[in-house]
């Protein structure tokens, strides 16, 4: 199986929980119909983007968002990457992504490992820090496909995590997001673009579809790189969906044609994991 389908839900996010999932399971049911192997939701799929919200609309695991997600996931026969969740655990918040396989079953989790906190002169100003904890795991899962990674967003912009995913065997690395319109222009693209290129694998972004009222305007763009560093996909700013053909020989002609991997000098350099 050197193929598979992923679908990117770019939804809209409102102030209503509830409402969010639903749209989330609906659009789930709509493209596991049109062939999907794996839908990624948006981080923060269910609750506005901000830092002074993300308690009251958290859960612990196992809540409204999580089993709906499950659920969706077991009714439609699809692999689910839950988008993110604010998670609380021992009165922590965590930004974080569940997966749950064809049954409905969990099979990663990823709390996101780089805080948010930027200030841009005249531009965009953000402080997870002062709600979320940070995650501490490198997150891998494996379908009947491949390998694949999981990252959130800001996380994205520290090549070695990855290449730590790609040395643990990744091919496809999803990052569910929300760059907004100060560094979504300047860095959205780019950073998919050179994360696929280093690894020589997908990369894979979905962001919440853009709302003006918001406080946070997410950039939206959802996309697609591959392994040589070209744009498969990309989505406007609008709610929507794509789907886009994964192919995994692909993966591996262009890491037999130029092979960087095998070039790394580890005799010279080494990234190492602290824990
Ligand atoms: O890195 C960026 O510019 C945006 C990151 C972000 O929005 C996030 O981590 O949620």
């Amino acid at each position: 199986m050197n193929k598979f389908k992923v679908a990117l839900l770019q939804t809209d996010v409102c102030d209503d929980k509830e409402k969010n999932i639903e749209n989330a399971v609906r659009l789930i049911e709509r493209v596991s119909k049109e062939g999907a192997d794996i839908a990624v939701l948006p981080e923060m799929f269910c609750c506005p983007y901000n830092s002074s919200l993300f308690r009251a609309y958290g859960e612990n695991e196992g809540g409204a968002a999580y089993t709906a997600m499950s659920k969706a996931a077991k009714d439609c026969g699809i692999y689910v990457v839950a988008g993110t969740i604010p998670e609380l655990k021992d009165n922590k918040v965590y930004n974080t992504s569940y997966v749950f396989n064809r049954n409905g079953i969990q099979i990663a989790k990823h709390r996101k490992m780089h805080l948010f906190d930027i200030d841009i002169e005249g531009g965009q100003y953000f402080k997870e820090s002062d709600t979320l904890t940070s995650g501490g795991d490198v997150t891998l899962f494996d379908t009947e496909f491949c390998r694949i990674g999981l990252a959130i967003c800001y996380d994205i912009r520290f090549p070695e995590l990855s290449r730590l995913m790609a040395a643990e065997g990744a091919e496809v690395i999803i990052y569910p997001g929300a760059f907004n319109m100060t560094t979504g222009p300047a860095h959205w693209e780019l950073s998919f673009r050179a994360r696929a290129l280093d690894n020589q694998v997908y990369t894979i972004g979905v962001a919440p579809a853009r709302d003006l009222e918001a406080m946070y305007h997410s950039y939206g763009n959802s996309i697609v790189a591959s392994p040589w560093g070209n744009v498969l996909s990309r989505m406007d700013e609008k709610e929507g969906y794509i789907i886009q053909e994964i192919d995994l020989d692909y993966v591996k002609k262009i890491r037999n044609e130029l092979p960087l991997l095998k070039h790394i000098r580890k005799d010279i350099y080494k990234l190492l994991k602290s824990k």
